[in-house]
Protein backbone atom coordinates (compact mmCIF):
# COMPACT_ATOMS: atom_id res chain seq x y z
CA UNK A 1 0.00 0.00 0.00
CA UNK A 2 2.69 2.51 0.91
CA UNK A 3 4.75 1.40 -2.05
CA UNK A 4 1.54 2.37 -4.08
CA UNK A 5 1.54 5.83 -2.65
CA UNK A 6 4.46 6.52 -2.91
CA UNK A 7 4.80 5.75 -6.44
CA UNK A 8 1.78 7.21 -7.17
CA UNK A 9 3.21 10.66 -5.45
CA UNK A 10 6.49 10.52 -7.73
CA UNK A 11 3.93 10.60 -10.67
CA UNK A 12 2.35 13.18 -9.34
CA UNK A 13 5.72 15.10 -9.17
CA UNK A 14 6.60 14.11 -12.79
CA UNK A 15 3.31 14.79 -14.35
CA UNK A 16 3.82 18.51 -12.26
CA UNK A 17 5.57 19.73 -15.68
CA UNK A 18 2.64 19.27 -17.54
CA UNK A 19 0.19 20.20 -15.38
CA UNK A 20 -0.99 24.02 -15.37
CA UNK A 21 -0.52 24.99 -11.93
CA UNK A 22 -1.19 28.47 -11.87
CA UNK A 23 -4.12 27.86 -13.25
CA UNK A 24 -5.01 25.04 -10.72
CA UNK A 25 -3.99 27.73 -7.99
CA UNK A 26 -6.20 30.23 -9.53
CA UNK A 27 -9.10 27.99 -9.72
CA UNK A 28 -8.94 26.82 -6.24
CA UNK A 29 -8.26 30.59 -5.03
CA UNK A 30 -4.46 28.95 -3.71
CA UNK A 31 -1.63 32.43 -3.45
CA UNK A 32 -0.18 32.47 -7.11
CA UNK A 33 2.82 34.87 -6.57
CA UNK A 34 5.70 33.64 -8.65
CA UNK A 35 8.23 33.31 -5.44
CA UNK A 36 5.63 30.52 -4.72
CA UNK A 37 5.74 28.34 -7.68
CA UNK A 38 8.47 26.86 -6.98
CA UNK A 39 8.11 25.71 -3.71
CA UNK A 40 7.39 22.54 -2.69
CA UNK A 41 3.23 21.54 -3.07
CA UNK A 42 2.03 21.73 -0.11
CA UNK A 43 -0.54 18.57 1.48
CA UNK A 44 -3.92 19.96 0.16
CA UNK A 45 -2.01 20.64 -2.97
CA UNK A 46 -0.89 16.76 -3.25
CA UNK A 47 -4.23 15.78 -2.33
CA UNK A 48 -6.17 17.93 -5.18
CA UNK A 49 -3.94 16.68 -7.29
CA UNK A 50 -4.01 13.10 -6.49
CA UNK A 51 -7.96 13.63 -6.77
CA UNK A 52 -7.77 15.04 -10.31
CA UNK A 53 -5.82 12.75 -11.70
CA UNK A 54 -8.06 9.96 -10.04
CA UNK A 55 -10.93 11.87 -11.23
CA UNK A 56 -9.35 11.74 -14.61
CA UNK A 57 -9.13 8.06 -14.45
CA UNK A 58 -12.12 7.32 -13.66
CA UNK A 59 -13.83 9.47 -16.12
CA UNK A 60 -11.49 7.78 -19.04
CA UNK A 61 -12.26 4.29 -17.64
CA UNK A 62 -15.60 4.86 -17.74
CA UNK A 63 -16.16 6.59 -20.96
CA UNK A 64 -14.09 3.27 -22.35
CA UNK A 65 -16.82 0.92 -19.98
CA UNK A 66 -19.86 2.30 -21.37
CA UNK A 67 -18.70 2.92 -24.83
CA UNK A 68 -15.88 0.84 -26.24
CA UNK A 69 -15.66 -2.07 -24.07
CA UNK A 70 -16.47 -5.44 -25.98
CA UNK A 71 -20.11 -5.74 -23.92
CA UNK A 72 -21.07 -2.37 -24.50
CA UNK A 73 -23.78 -3.51 -26.59
CA UNK A 74 -25.47 -5.56 -23.90
CA UNK A 75 -28.15 -3.55 -22.06
CA UNK A 76 -28.20 -3.05 -18.58
CA UNK A 77 -28.07 -0.47 -16.19
CA UNK A 78 -24.82 2.15 -16.52
CA UNK A 79 -24.05 2.39 -13.35
CA UNK A 80 -23.46 -1.69 -13.32
CA UNK A 81 -21.68 -1.39 -16.32
CA UNK A 82 -19.43 1.82 -15.22
CA UNK A 83 -18.18 0.15 -11.80
CA UNK A 84 -18.44 -3.13 -9.39
CA UNK A 85 -19.49 -0.81 -6.65
CA UNK A 86 -22.83 -0.86 -7.62
CA UNK A 87 -22.95 -4.79 -6.96
CA UNK A 88 -20.69 -3.90 -3.90
CA UNK A 89 -23.46 -1.90 -2.39
CA UNK A 90 -26.57 -4.09 -3.19
CA UNK A 91 -24.89 -7.29 -1.76
CA UNK A 92 -22.13 -6.17 0.64
CA UNK A 93 -23.74 -3.23 2.15
CA UNK A 94 -27.27 -4.17 1.71
CA UNK A 95 -26.48 -8.01 2.53
CA UNK A 96 -26.95 -10.00 -0.60
CA UNK A 97 -29.53 -8.11 -2.25
CA UNK A 98 -28.01 -7.60 -5.60
CA UNK A 99 -29.80 -10.82 -7.28
CA UNK A 100 -33.04 -9.21 -6.94
CA UNK A 101 -31.16 -5.65 -8.38
CA UNK A 102 -30.26 -7.99 -11.33
CA UNK A 103 -34.14 -9.67 -11.95
CA UNK A 104 -35.41 -5.88 -12.17
CA UNK A 105 -32.85 -5.07 -14.45
CA UNK A 106 -33.80 -8.38 -16.32
CA UNK A 107 -38.00 -7.12 -16.49
CA UNK A 108 -36.67 -3.43 -17.89
CA UNK A 109 -34.18 -4.57 -20.33
CA UNK A 110 -34.73 -8.43 -21.38
CA UNK A 111 -33.11 -11.73 -20.95
CA UNK A 112 -29.49 -11.17 -21.38
CA UNK A 113 -27.94 -7.75 -18.78
CA UNK A 114 -25.24 -6.78 -18.30
CA UNK A 115 -24.71 -6.85 -14.06
CA UNK A 116 -20.89 -5.27 -13.74
CA UNK A 117 -18.36 -3.86 -16.13
CA UNK A 118 -17.73 -7.79 -16.99
CA UNK A 119 -20.02 -10.27 -16.35
CA UNK A 120 -23.48 -10.88 -18.48
CA UNK A 121 -26.17 -13.10 -16.75
CA UNK A 122 -29.14 -14.72 -18.46
CA UNK A 123 -32.61 -15.16 -16.96
CA UNK A 124 -33.86 -17.84 -19.11
CA UNK A 125 -34.61 -21.09 -17.50
CA UNK A 126 -34.71 -23.24 -21.20
CA UNK A 127 -30.62 -21.55 -21.39
CA UNK A 128 -29.00 -22.83 -18.00
CA UNK A 129 -27.68 -26.24 -19.34
CA UNK A 130 -26.25 -24.32 -22.07
CA UNK A 131 -23.76 -22.00 -20.53
CA UNK A 132 -22.71 -25.05 -17.62
CA UNK A 133 -21.89 -27.25 -20.71
CA UNK A 134 -18.55 -27.98 -22.79
CA UNK A 135 -15.11 -26.68 -22.45
CA UNK A 136 -15.74 -23.66 -20.04
CA UNK A 137 -13.38 -22.47 -17.44
CA UNK A 138 -14.94 -20.23 -14.00
CA UNK A 139 -14.43 -16.92 -13.30
CA UNK A 140 -11.46 -15.86 -11.00
CA UNK A 141 -13.51 -12.66 -9.61
CA UNK A 142 -16.78 -15.15 -8.59
CA UNK A 143 -14.00 -17.68 -7.14
CA UNK A 144 -12.65 -14.62 -4.91
CA UNK A 145 -15.97 -14.90 -2.81
CA UNK A 146 -15.43 -18.61 -1.69
CA UNK A 147 -11.50 -18.65 -0.70
CA UNK A 148 -10.75 -22.02 -1.58
CA UNK A 149 -8.54 -21.56 -5.18
CA UNK A 150 -6.93 -25.25 -4.92
CA UNK A 151 -10.14 -26.90 -4.04
CA UNK A 152 -12.36 -28.87 -7.11
CA UNK A 153 -14.86 -25.81 -6.50
CA UNK A 154 -13.01 -23.12 -6.63
CA UNK A 155 -10.34 -24.21 -9.85
CA UNK A 156 -10.28 -21.86 -12.71
CA UNK A 157 -9.13 -23.78 -15.67
CA UNK A 158 -11.71 -26.59 -17.34
CA UNK A 159 -8.66 -28.99 -17.61
CA UNK A 160 -7.08 -28.15 -13.85
CA UNK A 161 -10.46 -29.35 -12.68
CA UNK A 162 -11.09 -32.17 -14.55
CA UNK A 163 -8.14 -33.93 -12.72
CA UNK A 164 -9.15 -32.75 -9.28
CA UNK A 165 -12.91 -33.38 -9.86
CA UNK A 166 -11.72 -37.26 -10.75
CA UNK A 167 -10.06 -37.80 -7.50
CA UNK A 168 -13.10 -37.04 -5.42
CA UNK A 169 -15.56 -38.58 -7.95
CA UNK A 170 -14.88 -42.21 -6.86
CA UNK A 171 -15.27 -41.16 -3.24
CA UNK A 172 -18.56 -39.70 -3.86
CA UNK A 173 -20.30 -41.81 -6.07
CA UNK A 174 -23.87 -43.53 -5.70
CA UNK A 175 -21.73 -46.96 -4.93
CA UNK A 176 -19.51 -45.33 -2.22
CA UNK A 177 -21.94 -43.05 -0.79
CA UNK A 178 -24.10 -46.60 -0.52
CA UNK A 179 -21.34 -48.01 1.30
CA UNK A 180 -21.23 -45.49 3.87
CA UNK A 181 -25.11 -46.15 4.30
CA UNK A 182 -24.40 -47.55 7.86
CA UNK A 183 -22.97 -45.00 9.13
CA UNK A 184 -25.44 -42.43 7.78
CA UNK A 185 -27.94 -44.47 9.92
CA UNK A 186 -26.18 -44.66 13.35
CA UNK A 187 -25.76 -41.11 13.16
CA UNK A 188 -29.22 -40.78 12.70
CA UNK A 189 -30.04 -42.49 15.33
CA UNK A 190 -28.28 -40.50 18.04
CA UNK A 191 -29.75 -37.68 16.54
CA UNK A 192 -33.69 -39.32 17.08
CA UNK A 193 -32.55 -40.10 20.45
CA UNK A 194 -31.82 -35.95 20.95
CA UNK A 195 -35.05 -35.23 18.90
CA UNK A 196 -37.11 -37.49 21.55
CA UNK A 197 -35.65 -36.07 24.45
CA UNK A 198 -36.57 -32.47 22.90
CA UNK A 199 -40.18 -34.15 22.96
CA UNK A 200 -40.14 -35.27 26.56
CA UNK A 201 -38.85 -32.31 27.87
CA UNK A 202 -40.62 -29.79 25.43
CA UNK A 203 -37.94 -28.10 24.25
CA UNK A 204 -38.31 -25.69 21.28
CA UNK A 205 -35.83 -27.54 18.57
CA UNK A 206 -33.79 -25.18 15.89
CA UNK A 207 -34.44 -27.76 12.75
CA UNK A 208 -31.84 -26.35 10.67
CA UNK A 209 -29.31 -26.17 13.82
CA UNK A 210 -29.69 -29.70 15.07
CA UNK A 211 -30.15 -31.43 11.91
CA UNK A 212 -26.72 -29.50 11.17
CA UNK A 213 -25.34 -31.67 13.82
CA UNK A 214 -25.96 -34.74 11.39
CA UNK A 215 -25.01 -33.58 8.37
CA UNK A 216 -21.77 -31.70 10.34
CA UNK A 217 -20.69 -35.08 11.69
CA UNK A 218 -21.42 -37.68 8.36
CA UNK A 219 -19.16 -35.55 6.14
CA UNK A 220 -16.14 -34.55 9.06
CA UNK A 221 -16.30 -38.59 9.41
CA UNK A 222 -16.23 -39.32 5.70
CA UNK A 223 -13.56 -36.47 5.19
CA UNK A 224 -11.22 -36.54 7.69
CA UNK A 225 -12.36 -40.47 9.32
CA UNK A 226 -13.43 -39.31 12.73
CA UNK A 227 -16.68 -36.64 12.96
CA UNK A 228 -16.18 -33.36 14.44
CA UNK A 229 -18.69 -34.95 17.10
CA UNK A 230 -21.32 -32.01 16.85
CA UNK A 231 -24.22 -34.31 17.87
CA UNK A 232 -22.39 -34.89 21.33
CA UNK A 233 -22.15 -31.15 21.56
CA UNK A 234 -24.24 -29.31 24.26
CA UNK A 235 -27.87 -29.74 22.78
CA UNK A 236 -28.57 -27.33 20.23
CA UNK A 237 -24.99 -25.93 19.28
CA UNK A 238 -22.97 -26.50 16.91
CA UNK A 239 -19.91 -24.87 16.60
CA UNK A 240 -18.69 -25.43 12.88
CA UNK A 241 -22.48 -23.94 11.70
CA UNK A 242 -21.57 -20.94 13.92
CA UNK A 243 -18.44 -20.79 11.98
CA UNK A 244 -19.87 -21.02 8.39
CA UNK A 245 -22.44 -19.03 9.11
CA UNK A 246 -19.85 -16.02 9.87
CA UNK A 247 -17.83 -16.70 7.01
CA UNK A 248 -20.76 -16.15 4.93
CA UNK A 249 -21.23 -12.55 6.42
CA UNK A 250 -18.04 -11.88 4.57
CA UNK A 251 -18.41 -13.16 1.41
CA UNK A 252 -19.43 -10.45 -0.87
CA UNK A 253 -17.07 -8.27 0.66
CA UNK A 254 -14.56 -11.74 -0.72
CA UNK A 255 -15.81 -10.90 -4.32
CA UNK A 256 -15.05 -7.25 -4.54
CA UNK A 257 -11.94 -7.10 -2.96
CA UNK A 258 -9.66 -10.17 -1.87
CA UNK A 259 -7.01 -7.43 -0.43
CA UNK A 260 -9.63 -6.06 1.90
CA UNK A 261 -10.57 -10.04 2.99
CA UNK A 262 -6.64 -10.35 3.35
CA UNK A 263 -6.65 -6.98 5.57
CA UNK A 264 -9.57 -8.42 7.41
CA UNK A 265 -7.87 -11.31 7.90
CA UNK A 266 -5.03 -9.06 10.14
CA UNK A 267 -7.59 -7.20 12.08
CA UNK A 268 -11.22 -8.68 12.60
CA UNK A 269 -13.74 -6.12 12.14
CA UNK A 270 -17.49 -5.48 11.76
CA UNK A 271 -18.65 -3.86 8.27
CA UNK A 272 -21.98 -2.82 6.96
CA UNK A 273 -23.76 -6.50 5.44
CA UNK A 274 -27.39 -7.02 6.47
CA UNK A 275 -26.27 -7.23 10.05
CA UNK A 276 -23.32 -10.08 9.80
CA UNK A 277 -20.25 -9.68 10.98
CA UNK A 278 -17.42 -9.19 8.90
CA UNK A 279 -14.48 -11.22 10.36
CA UNK A 280 -12.29 -14.59 9.43
CA UNK A 281 -11.91 -15.82 12.49
CA UNK A 282 -13.56 -18.61 11.97
CA UNK A 283 -12.80 -19.04 8.75
CA UNK A 284 -9.28 -19.10 9.89
CA UNK A 285 -10.36 -21.60 12.44
CA UNK A 286 -11.25 -24.36 9.97
CA UNK A 287 -8.46 -23.53 7.64
CA UNK A 288 -6.47 -24.56 10.60
CA UNK A 289 -8.67 -27.85 11.60
CA UNK A 290 -8.14 -28.50 7.65
CA UNK A 291 -4.56 -28.39 8.28
CA UNK A 292 -4.28 -30.33 10.88
CA UNK A 293 -6.17 -33.01 9.69
CA UNK A 294 -4.27 -32.92 6.41
CA UNK A 295 -0.67 -33.30 7.91
CA UNK A 296 -1.68 -36.43 9.46
CA UNK A 297 -2.55 -37.85 5.90
CA UNK A 298 0.20 -36.12 4.16
CA UNK A 299 3.18 -36.88 6.89
CA UNK A 300 1.47 -40.97 6.48
CA UNK A 301 0.29 -41.54 9.99
CA UNK A 302 -2.85 -42.39 7.99
CA UNK A 303 -2.01 -43.68 4.61
CA UNK A 304 -4.78 -43.34 1.37
CA UNK A 305 -4.63 -46.72 -0.20
CA UNK A 306 -4.71 -49.38 2.19
CA UNK A 307 -6.87 -47.96 4.64
CA UNK A 308 -10.26 -49.45 5.98
CA UNK A 309 -11.94 -46.56 6.05
CA UNK A 310 -12.58 -44.50 3.02
CA UNK A 311 -12.07 -40.37 3.67
CA UNK A 312 -11.78 -37.63 1.15
CA UNK A 313 -8.27 -36.81 2.70
CA UNK A 314 -7.28 -40.95 1.90
CA UNK A 315 -8.14 -39.81 -1.84
CA UNK A 316 -6.56 -36.77 -2.11
CA UNK A 317 -3.18 -39.05 -1.09
CA UNK A 318 -3.96 -42.22 -2.86
CA UNK A 319 -0.88 -43.41 -5.03
CA UNK A 320 -2.89 -42.45 -7.95
CA UNK A 321 -2.79 -39.00 -7.64
CA UNK A 322 0.21 -37.11 -9.43
CA UNK A 323 2.45 -35.15 -6.88
CA UNK A 324 1.73 -31.85 -7.57
CA UNK A 325 -1.92 -32.57 -6.41
CA UNK A 326 -0.98 -33.72 -2.99
CA UNK A 327 0.25 -30.86 -1.39
CA UNK A 328 -0.89 -29.18 1.90
CA UNK A 329 -2.93 -26.39 0.25
CA UNK A 330 -4.76 -28.12 -2.07
CA UNK A 331 -5.65 -30.98 1.07
CA UNK A 332 -6.80 -27.78 3.26
CA UNK A 333 -8.81 -26.47 0.55
CA UNK A 334 -10.79 -29.55 -0.94
CA UNK A 335 -11.42 -30.74 2.37
CA UNK A 336 -12.99 -27.36 3.23
CA UNK A 337 -14.99 -27.24 -0.02
CA UNK A 338 -16.03 -30.23 0.80
CA UNK A 339 -17.18 -30.10 4.45
CA UNK A 340 -18.43 -26.50 4.33
CA UNK A 341 -20.49 -27.33 1.33
CA UNK A 342 -21.93 -30.49 2.44
CA UNK A 343 -22.90 -29.33 6.10
CA UNK A 344 -25.75 -26.39 5.51
CA UNK A 345 -26.64 -26.92 1.83
CA UNK A 346 -28.65 -30.39 3.43
CA UNK A 347 -29.54 -28.80 6.85
CA UNK A 348 -31.30 -26.12 5.17
CA UNK A 349 -33.58 -28.51 2.22
CA UNK A 350 -34.29 -30.84 5.11
CA UNK A 351 -35.81 -27.88 7.79
CA UNK A 352 -37.51 -26.59 4.78
CA UNK A 353 -39.41 -30.09 3.89
CA UNK A 354 -40.07 -30.44 7.68
CA UNK A 355 -41.75 -27.28 7.75
CA UNK A 356 -44.18 -27.20 4.74
CA UNK A 357 -44.79 -30.82 5.95
CA UNK A 358 -45.60 -28.66 9.42
CA UNK A 359 -48.09 -26.58 7.60
CA UNK A 360 -49.74 -29.33 5.04
CA UNK A 361 -51.10 -32.24 7.05
CA UNK A 362 -52.71 -33.10 4.27
CA UNK A 363 -49.32 -33.82 1.98
CA UNK A 364 -47.80 -35.18 5.29
CA UNK A 365 -50.98 -37.56 5.94
CA UNK A 366 -50.03 -39.20 2.20
CA UNK A 367 -46.27 -39.65 2.96
CA UNK A 368 -47.35 -41.32 5.97
CA UNK A 369 -49.25 -43.69 3.93
CA UNK A 370 -46.40 -44.26 1.59
CA UNK A 371 -43.96 -44.67 4.33
CA UNK A 372 -45.86 -46.90 6.58
CA UNK A 373 -47.20 -49.03 2.92
CA UNK A 374 -44.02 -49.66 1.62
CA UNK A 375 -41.67 -49.83 4.54
CA UNK A 376 -42.31 -52.49 7.37
CA UNK A 377 -41.58 -50.48 10.20
CA UNK A 378 -41.15 -51.32 13.20
CA UNK A 379 -42.79 -49.67 16.66
CA UNK A 380 -39.41 -48.55 17.98
CA UNK A 381 -38.42 -46.09 15.27
CA UNK A 382 -36.58 -43.92 17.27
CA UNK A 383 -33.61 -46.93 16.83
CA UNK A 384 -33.59 -45.59 13.25
CA UNK A 385 -30.30 -48.01 12.58
CA UNK A 386 -32.15 -51.23 13.50
CA UNK A 387 -34.78 -50.74 10.81
CA UNK A 388 -32.83 -51.72 8.29
CA UNK A 389 -33.85 -49.34 5.25
CA UNK A 390 -31.82 -48.71 2.87
CA UNK A 391 -31.19 -45.88 1.25
CA UNK A 392 -32.23 -47.95 -2.13
CA UNK A 393 -34.91 -48.85 -0.48
CA UNK A 394 -36.35 -45.20 0.26
CA UNK A 395 -35.26 -44.14 -3.86
CA UNK A 396 -38.12 -46.21 -5.10
CA UNK A 397 -40.52 -44.25 -2.92
CA UNK A 398 -42.22 -42.14 -5.27
CA UNK A 399 -44.48 -39.52 -2.93
CA UNK A 400 -41.12 -39.17 -0.71
CA UNK A 401 -39.07 -38.69 -4.03
CA UNK A 402 -41.72 -35.81 -4.60
CA UNK A 403 -41.11 -34.20 -1.22
CA UNK A 404 -36.91 -33.92 -1.70
CA UNK A 405 -37.82 -32.62 -5.16
CA UNK A 406 -40.40 -30.09 -4.24
CA UNK A 407 -38.50 -29.36 -0.92
CA UNK A 408 -35.04 -29.09 -2.95
CA UNK A 409 -36.34 -26.66 -5.37
CA UNK A 410 -38.17 -24.48 -3.26
CA UNK A 411 -35.66 -24.13 -0.63
CA UNK A 412 -32.78 -23.76 -4.22
CA UNK A 413 -30.31 -23.43 -0.86
CA UNK A 414 -26.97 -22.87 -2.89
CA UNK A 415 -28.07 -19.76 -4.26
CA UNK A 416 -24.83 -17.56 -5.21
CA UNK A 417 -25.04 -17.05 -9.35
CA UNK A 418 -21.62 -19.31 -10.71
CA UNK A 419 -20.43 -17.82 -13.73
CA UNK A 420 -18.53 -19.96 -16.70
CA UNK A 421 -16.31 -18.12 -19.44
CA UNK A 422 -16.20 -19.59 -23.12
CA UNK A 423 -12.46 -19.37 -24.91
CA UNK A 424 -14.86 -18.85 -28.38
CA UNK A 425 -17.43 -16.19 -28.68
CA UNK A 426 -21.17 -17.73 -27.60
CA UNK A 427 -24.94 -17.08 -28.68
CA UNK A 428 -27.53 -16.17 -26.84
CA UNK A 429 -30.17 -15.67 -29.66
CA UNK A 430 -29.19 -13.28 -31.76
CA UNK A 431 -26.86 -11.87 -28.89
CA UNK A 432 -22.97 -12.27 -29.34
CA UNK A 433 -21.30 -12.91 -26.02
CA UNK A 434 -17.49 -12.13 -26.48
CA UNK A 435 -15.35 -14.44 -25.68
CA UNK A 436 -13.71 -14.53 -22.17
CA UNK A 437 -16.77 -12.69 -20.87
CA UNK A 438 -17.76 -14.47 -17.43
CA UNK A 439 -21.62 -15.12 -18.35
CA UNK A 440 -24.11 -16.28 -15.05
CA UNK A 441 -27.41 -18.01 -14.26
CA UNK A 442 -29.00 -18.13 -11.39
CA UNK A 443 -30.52 -21.23 -10.23
CA UNK A 444 -32.85 -19.34 -8.14
CA UNK A 445 -34.64 -18.10 -11.25
CA UNK A 446 -35.17 -21.59 -12.79
CA UNK A 447 -36.46 -23.03 -9.23
CA UNK A 448 -38.73 -20.39 -8.92
CA UNK A 449 -40.10 -19.47 -12.78
CA UNK A 450 -43.75 -19.25 -12.68
CA UNK A 451 -44.09 -20.08 -16.46
CA UNK A 452 -42.38 -23.85 -15.59
CA UNK A 453 -43.71 -24.41 -11.62
CA UNK A 454 -46.63 -22.52 -11.37
CA UNK A 455 -47.00 -21.00 -8.66
CA UNK A 456 -43.54 -21.78 -6.94
CA UNK A 457 -43.88 -20.40 -3.74
CA UNK A 458 -46.61 -23.15 -3.06
CA UNK A 459 -44.96 -26.36 -1.67
CA UNK A 460 -46.71 -28.98 -4.28
CA UNK A 461 -44.81 -32.32 -4.33
CA UNK A 462 -47.42 -33.84 -6.65
CA UNK A 463 -46.32 -31.18 -9.30
CA UNK A 464 -43.44 -33.48 -10.04
CA UNK A 465 -45.57 -36.41 -10.02
CA UNK A 466 -48.39 -35.24 -12.11
CA UNK A 467 -45.64 -34.16 -14.83
CA UNK A 468 -44.06 -37.20 -15.01
CA UNK A 469 -47.55 -38.81 -15.61
CA UNK A 470 -48.10 -36.28 -17.89
CA UNK A 471 -44.98 -36.91 -19.98
CA UNK A 472 -44.09 -33.38 -19.16
CA UNK A 473 -39.98 -33.57 -18.91
CA UNK A 474 -39.92 -31.25 -15.53
CA UNK A 475 -36.73 -32.78 -13.99
CA UNK A 476 -34.83 -30.90 -17.27
CA UNK A 477 -35.27 -27.69 -14.79
CA UNK A 478 -34.34 -29.41 -11.47
CA UNK A 479 -30.98 -27.62 -11.24
CA UNK A 480 -30.58 -27.21 -7.16
CA UNK A 481 -27.49 -29.10 -8.05
CA UNK A 482 -25.79 -27.56 -10.80
CA UNK A 483 -25.60 -28.67 -14.22
CA UNK A 484 -22.56 -30.02 -16.21
CA UNK A 485 -18.52 -30.58 -15.22
CA UNK A 486 -18.86 -28.59 -12.10
CA UNK A 487 -21.86 -29.86 -10.86
CA UNK A 488 -22.24 -30.83 -6.94
CA UNK A 489 -20.41 -33.52 -6.64
CA UNK A 490 -22.12 -34.77 -3.48
CA UNK A 491 -25.21 -34.68 -4.83
CA UNK A 492 -25.68 -38.90 -3.22
CA UNK A 493 -24.42 -38.28 -0.24
CA UNK A 494 -26.99 -35.37 -0.10
CA UNK A 495 -29.99 -37.30 -1.16
CA UNK A 496 -29.09 -40.01 1.30
CA UNK A 497 -29.53 -37.32 4.21
CA UNK A 498 -32.81 -36.42 2.83
CA UNK A 499 -34.33 -39.87 2.07
CA UNK A 500 -33.19 -40.79 5.62
CA UNK A 501 -34.00 -37.99 7.79
CA UNK A 502 -37.33 -37.19 6.32
CA UNK A 503 -38.25 -41.14 6.06
CA UNK A 504 -37.27 -40.89 9.73
CA UNK A 505 -38.46 -37.85 11.30
CA UNK A 506 -41.79 -37.84 9.54
CA UNK A 507 -42.92 -41.30 10.43
CA UNK A 508 -42.08 -41.07 14.12
CA UNK A 509 -42.76 -37.39 15.34
CA UNK A 510 -45.47 -34.86 15.21
CA UNK A 511 -44.33 -31.32 15.50
CA UNK A 512 -45.61 -28.29 15.47
CA UNK A 513 -43.82 -24.83 13.94
CA UNK A 514 -43.25 -22.37 16.70
CA UNK A 515 -43.03 -18.64 15.51
CA UNK A 516 -41.71 -19.84 12.22
CA UNK A 517 -44.20 -18.51 9.18
CA UNK A 518 -43.76 -17.61 5.61
CA UNK A 519 -41.71 -14.72 6.03
CA UNK A 520 -38.97 -16.66 7.94
CA UNK A 521 -38.43 -18.82 5.20
CA UNK A 522 -38.90 -16.74 2.08
CA UNK A 523 -35.63 -16.18 0.49
CA UNK A 524 -35.18 -12.16 0.13
CA UNK A 525 -30.92 -12.37 0.23
CA UNK A 526 -28.00 -14.49 -1.24
CA UNK A 527 -25.39 -15.07 1.31
CA UNK A 528 -23.76 -17.51 -0.92
CA UNK A 529 -27.31 -19.57 0.53
CA UNK A 530 -30.61 -18.79 0.37
CA UNK A 531 -31.40 -16.33 3.34
CA UNK A 532 -33.97 -14.60 4.64
CA UNK A 533 -34.65 -10.99 5.30
CA UNK A 534 -32.43 -11.09 8.08
CA UNK A 535 -30.01 -13.32 9.57
CA UNK A 536 -29.63 -17.11 8.34
CA UNK A 537 -32.63 -19.53 8.20
CA UNK A 538 -33.84 -20.97 11.51
CA UNK A 539 -37.05 -22.89 11.54
CA UNK A 540 -38.29 -23.82 15.24
CA UNK A 541 -40.32 -26.62 16.13
CA UNK A 542 -41.96 -28.15 18.90
CA UNK A 543 -42.25 -31.88 18.54
CA UNK A 544 -45.76 -32.89 20.32
CA UNK A 545 -45.15 -36.40 20.72
CA UNK A 546 -44.67 -39.53 18.40
CA UNK A 547 -46.69 -41.39 15.62
CA UNK A 548 -48.30 -44.12 16.87
C1 LIG B 1 -28.98 -30.19 -0.88
C2 LIG B 1 -27.70 -30.14 -0.81
C3 LIG B 1 -26.77 -29.54 -1.83
C4 LIG B 1 -27.00 -28.65 -2.83
C5 LIG B 1 -28.32 -28.00 -3.21
C6 LIG B 1 -25.74 -28.42 -3.51
C7 LIG B 1 -25.58 -27.59 -4.61
C8 LIG B 1 -24.41 -27.45 -5.30
C9 LIG B 1 -24.25 -26.67 -6.50
C10 LIG B 1 -25.35 -25.86 -7.15
C11 LIG B 1 -22.97 -26.78 -6.91
C12 LIG B 1 -22.34 -26.13 -8.12
C13 LIG B 1 -21.65 -24.85 -7.73
C14 LIG B 1 -21.05 -24.14 -8.91
O1 LIG B 1 -21.61 -24.15 -10.01
O2 LIG B 1 -20.04 -23.51 -8.73
C15 LIG B 1 -22.30 -27.62 -5.95
C16 LIG B 1 -20.98 -27.96 -6.04
C17 LIG B 1 -20.34 -28.68 -5.06
N1 LIG B 1 -20.91 -29.28 -3.95
FE1 LIG B 1 -22.85 -29.29 -3.49
N2 LIG B 1 -24.79 -29.15 -2.90
C18 LIG B 1 -25.38 -29.87 -1.88
C19 LIG B 1 -24.77 -30.76 -1.05
C20 LIG B 1 -23.45 -31.05 -1.06
C21 LIG B 1 -22.82 -32.02 -0.22
C22 LIG B 1 -23.52 -32.94 0.78
C23 LIG B 1 -21.50 -31.96 -0.47
C24 LIG B 1 -20.46 -32.77 0.19
C25 LIG B 1 -19.73 -33.59 -0.42
C26 LIG B 1 -21.29 -30.97 -1.52
C27 LIG B 1 -20.08 -30.61 -2.08
C28 LIG B 1 -19.93 -29.88 -3.24
C29 LIG B 1 -18.65 -29.67 -3.91
C30 LIG B 1 -17.30 -30.17 -3.43
C31 LIG B 1 -18.92 -28.94 -5.06
C32 LIG B 1 -17.92 -28.49 -6.11
C33 LIG B 1 -17.91 -29.50 -7.25
C34 LIG B 1 -16.96 -29.13 -8.36
O3 LIG B 1 -16.69 -27.96 -8.60
O4 LIG B 1 -16.47 -30.05 -9.01
N3 LIG B 1 -22.50 -30.44 -1.85
N4 LIG B 1 -23.20 -28.03 -4.99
Amino acid sequence: MLATGESLLMFVAQQGAFINFDKLRRIHKMPSSPHIINEPLNNGAIILYVAYLVLGWLVIRSVYRLWFHPLHRIPGSKLAAVTSFYEFYFDAIKGGRYLWQIEKMHEKYGPVVRINPREVHIKDSDYFHTIASGRRDKDTYNLNTIMTPNAALGTVGHDSHKVRRHIIDRVFSKLSIAKIDSMIQEKLEILMKRLNRARITGTVVDLNYTLANLTTDVISEYVYGESLGSLHEEEYQNTVVDDIQLSLGSFHYSRLSPTLLKLVRLVPMSLPGGGEKLTLEPFSRMVQLGREKSHEYLSGAISGDGVKKVTVLGALVADTVPPQEKTMERLVDESLAVLTGGILSTADVLAVALFHLGRNPSILQTLRQELFGSLSLSGDRIAWSQQSISITKLEKLPYLTAVIRESLRISHPVIVRSARVAAHATMYKDVVIPPGTPVSQSIYFVSMDPLIFPSPEIFNPDRWIEAAANGVNLTKFFVIFGSGSRACVGIHLAYAELYHIIAAFSSTFNWKLHQTGPEDVRTARDMLLAAPESGFLSIKAIITGTVE
